[in-house]
């Protein structure tokens, strides 16, 4: 590994966890095909939570994929995956590639806007890989994406481009929240896929 690979491959968390921002890994021609292609062909849903006994639909939109039709529950509610497609099986591999993990599950989320973010939490649910890499790939607009440490509230942000790739690992989950603010200044779609793996 030449110097610039491990200065890339830095972790970007003090402590506490490990978050490694791989940068760019589609190039311009690529996230125009992808991105129109998940657009198109992803049978994209409002989102719903249930947070203290109260349901939430979100604008923002969600589909989960994965191995095979499972149910999974996240936030509160069921909901049922759909099988790979092509393009997301090409960009599972890719990412798997780079990760040098596996990953049997993928959460899609499209965000209109700056109006739609994700509020702080992390993927700690009972049934994900417990330290499991989640890899998170941007497709569309530049986003500003935040940590924040569940004790000591540190902060660590970072812009998330149009094709990078961040990778989420070991005791992230455990220590830290994250979050997508929201933000005026984006008025353009952000497509987001984070590859997890579930215990089926
Ligand atoms: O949109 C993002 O960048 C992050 C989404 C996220 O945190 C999640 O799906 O759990
Ligand atoms: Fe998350």
């Amino acid at each position: 590994m030449d110097l610039f690979n491990q200065k890339k491959q830095q972790n970007i968390l003090p402590f506490d966890g490990e978050v490694i921002d791989h940068g760019l890994v589609l190039n311009r021609q690529e996230c125009n095909f992808y991105y129109q292609k998940l657009w198109d062909e992803i049978p994209w849903e409002n989102d719903q939570a249930i947070v203290f006994g109260k349901h939430y639909i979100t604008k923002r939109k969600v589909a989960w994929f994965g191995d095979k039709e499972y149910n999974y529950t996240y936030s509160g509610v069921t909901k049922q995956a759909h099988v790979w497609t092509q393009e997301l099986l090409e960009l599972k591999s890719l990412v798997e590639k780079l990760s040098g993990t596996t990953y049997n599950s993928c959460l899609l989320n499209l965000y209109h806007d700056g109006s739609e973010g994700m509020a702080w939490h992390s993927d700690g649910e009972k049934t994900l890989l417990e330290k499991g890499t989640i890899a998170s790939l941007t497709l569309g607009a530049e986003r500003k994406f935040s940590f924040k440490h569940k004790e000591t509230k540190q902060r660590v942000d970072i812009i998330l481009k149009n094709g990078s790739l961040l990778l989420m690992k070991g005791e992230t989950q455990k220590n830290w929240l994250h979050r997508l603010p929201p933000t005026k200044k984006v008025h353009s779609p952000r497509i987001n896929l984070t590859f997890r793996t579930i215990m089926l």
